[in-house]
Formats: C-alpha cells, sequence, structure tokens
C-alpha cells in the first residue's frame, strides 16, 4: 500500500526555505533555530528524515517512508517543553553527529548499521528529558531515580522510552534488519546514550586520549578500529562531542543555546529553592555568574575534549577547535573588559543572559 509523504517528511508552507536550508545538511554550524520555524516546529523529523536519506539508510534496511516518519514524529512528540533539552537539541546533535561521521580520517572506517545506529542514538539520546539533572532526581527521590537505582537516570530512560516507541508496528523502522543486526544495532545504541552522561566524562576523555597515543593510521591517514570496543569508544566519544558542540558553533547560535541551557538550570534552581534544597552549581539565577561558569564549562570540558578529538581526526576538526577558541576568548574578553564587569555587578541588570549579551553588542 504506497502511502504518500511530504518531500521534506514533514507539512510546511516554507517548502522552498527548508528545502535550501536542508541542502546544509552536512555543514558545521547549520541553524537549528531556523529549521525550528520553517518545519514548523518540527525539527527533529525534518533534519532526521534528510539524514536517512542523504546516507540512502531507507534503501539499504527498507525502511518504509511512513513508517519512519511516523516513527520520527511521535519521538520528537515525546521530547518534552523544557528551555533547552527539547527536541530542537535532539535536532541539533543528531545533525552535528553526521557531520562528525563525514571526518574524511573516518572514511570507510564505519558500516551502514553503525552510521544508522549513531544517527539513531543522537536523535533520541534526550528524549523524555524532564529539565532537571540525574542530581536533582535522587536528590528528591524521584521515581526515575527509584526505577534505576540513581544509576544514569535520565539516559536509561531516554533509551526505554525511545526503544519502548519501536514496538508499534506502524512505527518499527527497524522491521526489515536482521536478528543479528537488530541485536548489534540495540547494543550500539545503548552504549552510546549511557556514554551521554556527564559523570562518564573523564573516564571517556581518557581513553579517548590513549587511542590518540597509540593512533594506527593507514597509508591515506584514515583510522584504524580492530576490535569493538574501539569502534564503540570513537562513536561514544563522537555523542559526547555533538552533545558538548554548542560553544564550537558561530557565536549568535552559541549564545542562543546558552540562554536556553541557563533559563533550563534556572528553573531547577528555583525548584529547589522552593523545596528548600541547596541550590546547585549555575542555577541560581540571582547570582549572575554567566561568564566565569561558561568560561568554565569550555575550559574545564568542552576545550580539553575537543582538543583530543580535533587531534584524533587530525585536520579534519581544525576549523570546528579554531571556532570554539574564538568563542572562549569572547567571553574571556567579556569577564576582563570594564562594560561586562559592570554588567554582572550591578544587580539592576535583570540576569536574563540575553541583556548581558546586548550590553556587548554595543563594542
Ligand atoms: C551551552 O552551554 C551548556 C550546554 C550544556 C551544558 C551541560 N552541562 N552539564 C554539566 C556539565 C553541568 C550537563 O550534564 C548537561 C547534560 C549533558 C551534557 C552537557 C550539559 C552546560 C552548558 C553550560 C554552561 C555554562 O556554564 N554557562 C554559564 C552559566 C552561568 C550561570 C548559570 C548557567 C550557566
Ligand atoms: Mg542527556
Ligand atoms: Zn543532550
Amino acid at each position: 500500500r504506497k502511502v504518500s509523504v511530504p518531500e521534506l517528511g514533514v507539512e510546511t508552507s516554507h517548502t522552498d526555505e527548508l528545502r535550501s536550508l536542508m541542502s546544509h545538511i552536512n555543514d558545521w554550524g547549520l541553524d537549528t533555530f531556523r529549521i525550528e520555524d520553517l518545519s514548523c516546529q518540527r525539527p527533529l523529523t525534518a533534519i532526521t528524515y534528510k539524514i536517512f536519506q542523504e546516507r540512502f539508510l531507507l534503501r539499504t534496511y527498507a525502511i518504509e517512508p511512513h513508517t519512519l516518519i511516523s516513527y520520527l514524529l511521535t519521538l520528537e512528540d515525546h521530547y518534552q517543553q523544557v528551555p533547552y533539552h527539547n527536541k530542537a537539541h535532539g535536532a541539533d546533535v543528531c545533525q552535528s553527529m553526521h557531520v562528525l561521521l563525514n571526518a574524511s580520517a573516518l572514511d570507510g572506517v564505519f558500516t551502514d548499521l553503525e552510521i544508522m545506529s549513531a544517527i539513531f542514538a543522537s536523535a533520541v539520546h534526550d528524549v523524555d528529558h524532564p529539565g532537571v539533572t540525574n542530581q536533582f532526581l535522587i536528590n528528591t527521590r524521584n521515581d526515575l531515580a527509584i526505577m534505576y537505582n540513581d544509576e544514569s537516570v535520565l539516559e536509561n530512560h531516554h533509551l526505554a522510552v525511545a526503544f519502548k516507541l519501536l514496538q508499534a508496528d506502524e512505527r518499527n523502522i527497524f522491521s526489515n534488519l536482521t536478528p543479528k543486526q537488530i541485536k548489534t544495532l540495540r547494543k550500539m545504541v545503548i552504549d552510546m546514550v549511557l556514554a551521554t552522561d556527564m559523570s562518564k566524562h573523564m573516564q571517556l576523555l581518557a581513553d579517548l586520549k590513549t587511542m590518540v597515543e597509540s593512533k594506527k593510521v593507514t597509508g591515506n591517514n584514515i583510522i584504524m578500529l580492530e576490535s569493538y570496543d574501539d569502534r564503540i569508544q570513537v562513536l561514544q566519544n563522537m555523542i559526547h562531542c555533538a552533545d558538548l558542540s554548542n560553544p564550537t558553533k558561530p557565536l549568535d547560535i552559541y549564545i542562543k543555546w546558552t540562554d536556553r541551557i541557563m533559563e533550563e538550570f534556572w528553573r531547577q534552581g528555583d525548584k529547589e529553592r522552593d523545596l528548600g534544597l541547596e541550590i546547585s552549581p549555575m542555577c541560581d539565577r540571582h547570582v549572575a555568574s554567566v561568564e566565569k561558569h561558561q568560561v568554565g564549562f569550555i575550559e574545564f570540558i568542552v576545550h580539553p575534549l575537543w582538543e583530543t578529538w580535533a587531534d584524533l581526526v587530525y585536520p579534519d576538526a581544525s576549523a570546528i577547535l579554531e571556532t570554539l577558541e574564538q568563542n572562549r576568548d569572547w567571553y574571556q574578553a567579556r569577564l576582563s573588559s570594564p562594560s561586562s564587569s559592570s554588567s554582572t555587578t550591578t544587580g539592576n541588570l535583570s540576569n536574563s543572559p540575553s541583556n548581558i549579551h546586548i550590553s556587548s553588542a554595543h563594542h
């Protein structure tokens, strides 16, 4: 039974504009916010559908277009309306992962199944995120923390929701995979999404550094990955890089992501204040320490990871690392220049970060 689907996977009156934006699906810095608007609030469906087509995954795995659309629309509807960890973030990490997979140092390294697993894992990696941290769920004895015994609570939940949605026949995009392929895909998706738990960051980075030191490449500088452990380690670091890619994007896009995560952190802080709990770091909206934290986030977490990734795939991620360092310098400059100190110390400025950024726009 032929079921027709819209050309771009979503119903929109901005078809021409959306089509032309989608032609940049392979570019770093694609404006996910514009795609959110042009796709009529369906960025995750539009972006993931385009990537599956771009990589011929529907043909390779005999996936019906309407089944893929049905899964993606339902997945997208299960992302919560929270400031940061919403469907736009899922779409952004998915598209970032797609670009990272195109590194020439990884040319021909991963199989179609591994690539589909990576794209799928990225699209689902934060589904049904409640906009609070694992620690908050543990501290408030949330049902999710009880369910997952305080271990990677959110990440386990994202995985369970993603796979549950596959159980309906009209959404089962993997119905034509062999049992062995499904087993392999499921294991890789679980390993990748669990790796997005920030509590695994230091171990992931340490292992990546070890791999870079002992990097083996072919004649034309293609990385050689023999074991499953090596292959999944690279994919885990890749989804982790995609999840921490906001500071490596064009500054105007990066600032929008920062505004969103801050609002999400501050709403958690509001809940902690109301519950009489200690307010978590970065979560107190009455403490305007944006720049200091943002530089700390880049200095101690994002830059060390991206510097190591850029080593692994040298020279493919050099331009990305360059943008990250420019953005870090921009934030650093705001820390020292007199105008920013006035905006962060005077209480009268409302703490919304956009005000702070506007003041910098005068420079
Ligand atoms: C785009 O900015 C970000 C984007 C994401 C995150 C994440 N943080 N964490 C951990 C490190 C706390 C997560 O576990 C999240 C879940 C998984 C991956 C990373 C996520 C932090 C920032 C930031 C900042 C940052 O310091 N702004 C300055 C700031 C100042 C005051 C108030 C809030 C923020
Ligand atoms: Mg997450
Ligand atoms: Zn995420």
